[in-house]
């Protein structure tokens, strides 16, 4: 089975964010993964992993004025110095909350944006970001998100797209973050895209669709995606980056350390 880990903006809601890493310990997770941890200090943020002996396995730089509904800055022509900025920003909590992995959010595409433009941005910002890490061990992800539910104009959308930014960016420490939601919702043909992408995924992450939930509450056959990524050989984090229809407890019958 692979290795699983909780994405805390989302799981254990019904506890304040500092108290969701007592919960996910509690509840047989080993790592953890949020959207943003820039509102919080990163040494109560370190605290909060040393207390429970998680591993922090992802965070995403800063995306923009995600209030506002921006989705990430890293394809957009007009923005690249905060970009930049910000990969310094994360690197900086990267280093207390050492963590390995940055996932970078193309964005939407502005209104008038030139799509080719935005392109270029985001395969030049993210050969600039790796470089950045590179320097201290760390990898760069890129999400690609499905654009027809949850992001309409999300710059990148499907796994094609992104392996082939990944491919124009040529560094070695740049990845791709596969979240099976939002390919199931672009592509379908799980187990064949995850096949076709493995030498290039990163991260892995997972809920079910329709509705974002957990396993079980839509169309994806989970144990069978997941023994297939254990055949493949990958061995990777996979997230639970799903919103519980209920509790998150009771949302965790996938998850085997909730079986033995
Ligand atoms: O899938 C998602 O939505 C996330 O992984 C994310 O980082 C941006 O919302
Ligand atoms: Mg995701």
């Amino acid at each position: 089975m692979p290795r699983f880990a909780a994405n805390l903006t989302l799981l254990f809601n019904d506890v304040p964010f500092l108290e969701r890493f007592d919960a996910a310990r509690e509840a047989g997770f080993r790592g953890v993964e949020y959207l943003f941890p820039y509102e919080w200090p990163a040494t109560t943020l370190r605290q909060r992993l040393d207390d429970t002996g998680l591993e922090q396995v992802l965070f995403n730089l800063p995306p923009g004025d995600w209030a506002a509904g921006e989705r990430g800055i890293a394809g957009l022509p007009d923005r690249v110095s905060e970009f930049r900025e910000g990969v310094d920003q994360a690197l900086d909590y990267a280093r207390v909350l050492d963590c390995p992995r940055l996932n970078a959010l193309a964005g939407l595409l502005p209104p008038d944006g030139d799509p080719q433009a935005c392109r270029m941005t985001l395969i030049d910002n993210l050969r600039w970001a790796a470089d950045r890490l590179a320097t201290e061990g760390r990898t760069l992800l890129v999400e690609a998100i499905n654009s027809r539910v949850d992001m309409p104009g999300f710059l990148l959308d499907t796994s094609t797209d992104a392996l082939s930014v990944i491919e124009a960016v040529d560094r070695p420490n740049v990845l791709f973050q596969y979240d099976l939601y939002h390919m199931q919702i672009m592509e379908g043909d799980l187990i064949r895209t995850l096949r076709r992408s493995l030498s290039r995924i990163g991260h892995v992450q997972f809920a079910d669709n329709p509705g974002r939930q957990e396993p079980g509450t839509g169309e994806i056959a989970f144990p069978t995606v997941f023994r297939a990524l254990d055949e493949m050989g990958y061995d990777g984090w996979v997230s639970a980056e799903y919103r519980p229809t209920g509790s998150t407890l009771d949302s965790l019958d996938w998850l085997p350390a909730r079986r033995q």
